[in-house]
């Protein structure tokens, strides 16, 4: 029998096969669990997770309530989608729910998930979290990196006003991924990334396959006992692929650290550098290998990279929506930073609509707006459900943003919403604002993401006009989603830049 046909055949058999015994022997259990929508034999309710998932499960809580208990596949998950219940996992219950679930893509990509951001909870990811959150994301190095913000920021500022002189509008997404990529890269590496850098690697086109390969809804995680299904689908090869150039990159990047600092040329102060320190530090409890190093280093990359310049591109999107938001933003920015050609980190400090639009941007386009998944590690009852052990979590923060009993006119942009009011990033209020996720796996780069948005976003309109290009009406811009590793802008962001000065 032809190959073509014989995969197809074997799938259904098994399909069938698995089909049958589950409809012959249900799982039997005396525990309450959570409501679950009507599911399918074999594949559960895969079927009703679509294209953007936050969106058909949030259509599905309401139908179902804040606490569903899905069946994807083989793997029960729990969807959370109230602030309320958001609060039971994410501080009530947060040792338990803690942990990660094994994803297959992320183990080959990362090196046996030996990263922070797909670790299980536990003494390898207390460990890679300490190292990043002490060398690179605590507020004392950013600080460290206000002028480099500030240089980057300039660099992006000039190629947008070469950009401007040409008739054709500017590929906006291209250039705010780059300017995120760069400062990702001055960061860790201590040196520029530029064109040459971008056209030899191709790191926006990696980036984007890394992206959908681990953002996915991937097939194979739902199905762990039918490890072969893997191949079959041509993922496993995919990020097989994907890894090894990854893989080349790091290495390269490690071994011109080693030599430079070999030659005494090295400064001695970007994050590879802290990472070999402590590599070659007999004294360390911990043994920091050179993959542990590279998991750690792609977990800055790819962590820091989609999540700032989605953020960036919808806060232009929704200006160029809104000019009278974009007027009062503008009138405050060019209020406060009048005669200066740039505005730098300490003229933020007063700008408080800016920082207002950068929440309201966060609530209403959330880069992860269905968090990171969780993994419970113990059973647990929450509002008298038993959640088993083993159970994933998805926390829906989309639905929790468009609740109507929480946020005025959910789906309206309304910076003013955020004036004078305390809730802050750390999720601590009541749960019902947690872009950052919240509890012990919180997004450790907060103050990284929210200084570098804020300086980015204050010279975007600082410097420059905004308008559509020719020919294009408010009603013709596409402002449609695509899910992969962030929800970013399914078409990229092309406007006209008009120099202010
Ligand atoms: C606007 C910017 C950002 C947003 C909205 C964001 C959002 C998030 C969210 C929602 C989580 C999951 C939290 C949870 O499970 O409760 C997360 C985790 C994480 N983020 Fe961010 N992030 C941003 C920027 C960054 C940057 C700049 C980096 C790195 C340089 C980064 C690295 C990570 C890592 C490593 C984790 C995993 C933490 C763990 O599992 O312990 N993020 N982020």
């Amino acid at each position: 029998m032809a190959l073509e046909l014989l995969i197809p055949i074997s799938l259904i058999l098994v399909l069938l096969l698995l089909s049958i015994k589950l409809a012959l022997f249900p799982t039997k259990t005396s525990d309450k669990l959570p409501p679950c929508p009507r599911k399918l034999p074999f594949i559960g309710n895969l079927h009703q997770i679509g294209l953007l998932p936050h969106q058909s499960l949030h259509k599905l809580s309401k139908k179902h309530g804040p606490l569903m208990l899905l069946q994807l596949g083989q793997v029960p998950t729990l969807v959370v989608s109230s602030s309320q219940m958001a609060k039971e996992i994410l501080k009530t219950h947060d040792l338990i729910f803690a942990s990660r679930p094994k994803v297959n893509v992320a183990d080959i990509m990362l090196y046996g998930s030996q990263n922070m951001a797909f670790s299980p909870y536990g003494e390898h990811w207390r460990q890679m979290r300490k190292i990043a959150v002490t060398n690179l994301l605590s507020m004392k190095r950013v600080q460290s990196l206000h002028g480099t913000m500030e240089e980057q920021v300039a660099h992006m500022l000039s190629k947008i006003s070469d950009a401007s002189s040409s008739v054709s509008p500017i590929n906006l997404s291209k250039i705010l991924f780059s300017f995120t990529n760069g400062m990702l890269f001055r960061a860790i590496l201590g040196r520029s990334f530029d064109e040459e850098d971008e056209n030899k690697m191709k790191f926006h086109e990696m980036m984007e396959e890394t992206a959908v390969l681990l953002g996915g809804f991937n097939v194979e995680d739902y199905f762990p006992s039918l490890g072969w299904l893997c191949s079959l689908f041509g993922l496993d090869d995919r990020a097989k692929r994907t890894s090894s150039k990854w893989d080349c990159v790091l290495d390269q990047m490690i071994e011109d650290h080693v030599n430079m600092n070999k030659k005494g040329e090295g400064e001695d102060d970007d994050f590879v550098d802290v990472l070999l320190s402590i590599q070659g530090d007999p004294n360390k409890e911990f043994f920091l290998s050179k993959d542990h190093m590279k998991a750690l280093l792609l977990d800055m990359l790819f962590g820091g990279t989609e999540t700032g310049y989605v953020t960036l591109e919808w806060s232009l999107a929704e200006l160029i929506r809104n000019p009278k938001v974009m007027k009062k933003l503008q009138d405050e920015v060019r209020g406060k930073a009048f005669g200066k050609s740039m505005v730098k980190q300490n003229d933020l400090s007063d700008m408080n609509y800016l920082k207002a639009f950068l929440k309201e941007i966060l609530r209403l386009h959330p880069p992860a707006p269905l968090l990171v998944p969780r993994e419970s590690m113990e059973s647990c009852r929450i509002q008298g459900y038993d959640i088993p052990k083993k159970t994933r979590v998805i926390v829906n923060y989309w639905a929790i943003t468009r609740d109507q009993k929480i946020w005025d006119s959910p789906e309206e942009l309304r910076p003013e919403r955020f004036e004078n009011n305390p809730i802050d990033f750390k999720g601590q209020h009541n749960y019902e604002y947690i872009p950052f996720g919240a509890g012990r796996r919180m997004c450790p780069a907060v103050h990284y993401g929210v200084t570098i948005t804020e300086l980015a976003l204050a010279n975007l309109v600082h410097r420059f006009d905004w308008k559509l290009p020719d020919g294009m009406v408010i009603e013709d811009f596409d402002m449609t989603e695509t899910h992969a590793l962030t929800v970013k802008m399914k078409s990229n962001l092309l406007l006209v830049a008009k120099p202010y000065f």
